[in-house]
This record gives structure tokens, C-alpha cells and sequence, in this order.
């Protein structure tokens, strides 16, 4: 199978180019071969490749710049992804893509199953809603994994930035009334290349029968404060940490309160999913 990758300068597109190895031939491109502001060229590269699959991580992620540049941040999460799915559709090929805990408005506690309302607080959300919804629309094989809260060894990303933070400052004031589930880029690079084998090893393409929109995220919940004290404890940096609330931080992009994703769909059909807890640890060691 061939299988052409996005975004693979990024934490999960870097995960997903070892994790795909196994499947076919990864064809791995980055922002210079391929720029997602630039439908045309995204159109040209993926048919000259003319991959079986398109896996599609590269995003604009910069939540709060979003919100001075929501022009860019449409084209790349919602217009790039809508005609990455009408050049899939064309070729006869399937398309895997990730979106966000962040259409959520989290106004009420509880997790969010797939078939909840959304409603995007912030141009980021909007933005990588619409993406999915182009996708959903356009009728091609597809597979769409929200996740949330991702973090990883490498990258921009806040286990990294508290690693530094705590370094540098005495003291830490973190928001402790937004709710998540902090899911790690190897969890969500590993668990995409694991479904996409067990359907091969069916003998029926995955898209056959389980086409659509899963949410993949850790196990359990916690808030940016109890992520953060669980990251001094498997790192041993010593720092005091203060909770606060999200009005004592204010950022240009709102947050949603909760948006911890419910994945019994996905843990149903594929694979069981790591606590968020466990897997910080693992990813530290
Ligand atoms: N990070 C998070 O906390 C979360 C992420 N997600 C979603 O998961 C997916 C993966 O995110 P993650 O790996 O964390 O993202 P990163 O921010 O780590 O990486 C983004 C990737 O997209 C690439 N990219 C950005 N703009 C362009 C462009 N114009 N043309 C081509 N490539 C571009 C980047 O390339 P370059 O290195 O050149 O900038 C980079 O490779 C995304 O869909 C994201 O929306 C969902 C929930 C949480
Ligand atoms: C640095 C810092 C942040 N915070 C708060 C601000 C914010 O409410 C929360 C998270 O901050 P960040 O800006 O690092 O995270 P943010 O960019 O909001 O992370 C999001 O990224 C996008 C791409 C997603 O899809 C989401 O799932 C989510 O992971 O932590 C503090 O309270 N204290 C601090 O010192």
C-alpha cells in the first residue's frame, strides 16, 4: 500500500512515520513539498504520488494566533483537508485525518461521545470542524480521530513547556478548571496504525465497514494543574505550583471547560486505550 503522510515535522506526523512503516510504502512529505495553504499544490503532489491512503496530521495548531489569522488557519484545517478528500475520493483512495477535543464548547461536565453537539469556541475549533465536516461530506473512505491534549518528547507542547517553566521559575500558576485527557503522540500514531492493520489482516478494507469518526484520547481526566503536578513527579524538577482559575490566566482564544472525549466507540471496535496517567509515565522514562 502507499501511503502518502503529512505533517511529519510535527509530534503525532513524526510518531505516525515510524508507527506506518509496517503497512506499505510511507511517502513522507513536509511543508516545503507540500504547503497546505496552497490548494494547488496539494492537489498536484497527491497526484503525482497517487498514494492508496493520504494520513493527514499536519494542522495549524497555534490556538491562540488563530485568532489574528483565521483566514490561514481555514485553509490549511478545513479547505487543504477538503481537497485532500476529493483527490482521495477520485483515486479510489482513503483518507485518515485528526481533529480536536476543541469543537467542544465544554459547557457541562461529562465526556463528549461522537454524536454530541459541537460548537467550536475558538477559531482553532471552528477551524478544524469545518475540516471534518468537508471530509464527512465529500463521501470519500475516511477515517477522522479527535484527540486532545497532545504532548510528546519533541515538538511544542505542554509537558515540554512545564518541563522548561519549572526549570527557570520558583513558582508555577496553572489553570485548574479546564478538564482533559492528555494523550500522548506515540498513543495516537501506534493506535492509528494498529486499526488500519487489523482491518487489512480481516481481509476487508477498514473502510468498508467502520468509515467515520472516533474519538481516541487517553483514559481518565485530569486538568492542566493535575497534568502538570503528574509531569514534576515523573521528571523529579521541583517547583511550587499554584492553581488557579482560567479567568486568572486570560489568553486571546477561549478554552472549553470540559472536553474530556468519551472513546468506548473506538475501544469497542479496535483497541483498548492507555490512562493518561500511565502513559505520561512511560513517555518520561
Ligand atoms: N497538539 C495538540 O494538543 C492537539 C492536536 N490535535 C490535532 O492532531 C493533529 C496533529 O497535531 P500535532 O502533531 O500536535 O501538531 P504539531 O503542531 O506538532 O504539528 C503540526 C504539523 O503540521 C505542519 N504544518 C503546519 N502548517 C502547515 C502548512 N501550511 N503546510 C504543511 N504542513 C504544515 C507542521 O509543519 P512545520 O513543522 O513545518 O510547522 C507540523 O508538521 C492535528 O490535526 C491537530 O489539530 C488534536 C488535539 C490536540
Ligand atoms: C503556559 C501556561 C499555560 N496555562 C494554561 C493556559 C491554557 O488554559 C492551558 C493550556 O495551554 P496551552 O496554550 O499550552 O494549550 P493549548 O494550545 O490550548 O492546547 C490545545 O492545543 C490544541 C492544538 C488542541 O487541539 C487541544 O487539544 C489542546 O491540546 O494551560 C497556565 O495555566 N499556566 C501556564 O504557565
Amino acid at each position: 500500500m502507499k501511503i502518502l503522510l503529512t505533517g511529519s515535522t510535527g509530534q503525532v506526523g513524526h510518531e505516525l512515520e515510524r508507527s506506518l512503516q509496517g503497512l506499505g510504502e510511507v511517502i513522507a512529505v513536509d511543508r516545503g513539498r507540500m504547503d497546505l495553504s496552497n490548494l494547488d499544490q496539494v492537489r498536484d503532489v497527491i497526484r503525482s504520488v497517487r498514494p492508496q491512503l493520504i494520513v493527514n496530521p499536519a494542522a495549524y495548531t497555534a490556538v491562540d494566533k488563530a485568532e489574528s489569522e483565521p483566514e490561514l488557519a481555514h485553509r490549511i484545517n478545513a479547505e487543504a483537508p477538503a481537497a485532500m478528500a476529493a483527490e482521495a475520493k477520485a483515486l479510489g483512495a482513503a483518507l485518515v485525518h485528526y481533529s480536536t477535543d476543541y469543537v467542544f464548547d465544554g459547557r457541562s461536565p461529562g465526556a463528549r461521545v461522537e454524536t454530541d453537539t459541537v460548537g467550536p469556541l475558538n477559531v482553532y475549533g471552528a477551524s478544524k470542524l469545518a475540516g471534518e465536516q468537508a471530509i464527512a461530506a465529500s463521501g470519500v473512505p475516511h477515517l477522522i480521530l479527535r484527540t486532545s491534549w497532545v504532548y510528546g518528547m519533541r515538538g511544542k507542547n505542554f509537558l515540554l513547556t512545564m518541563m522548561r517553566l519549572a526549570k527557570e521559575r520558583d513558582e508555577l500558576r496553572i489553570v485548574d478548571d479546564q478538564h482533559g485527557a492528555p494523550t500522548w503522540s506515540r498513543t495516537i500514531a501506534d493506535t492509528t496504525a494498529l486499526i488500519l492493520a487489523q482491518a487489512r489482516a480481516g481481509g476487508q478494507p477498514w473502510w468498508e465497514r467502520n468509515s467515520g469518526l472516533y474519538h481516541l484520547a487517553s483514559e481518565g481526566r485530569t486538568t492542566w494543574f493535575g497534568f502538570t503536578q503528574a509531569i514534576l513527579e515523573e521528571t523529579g524538577i521541583d517547583c511550587r505550583l499554584v492553581p488557579i482559575t482560567t479567568d486568572q490566566y486570560p489568553l486571546p482564544a477561549p478554552r472549553p471547560q470540559y472536553s474530556v472525549l468519551d472513546t468506548s466507540r473506538l475501544q469497542e471496535r479496535f483497541v483498548r486505550l492507555p490512562d493518561w496517567r500511565e502513559a505520561l509515565r512511560l513517555c518520561v522514562r
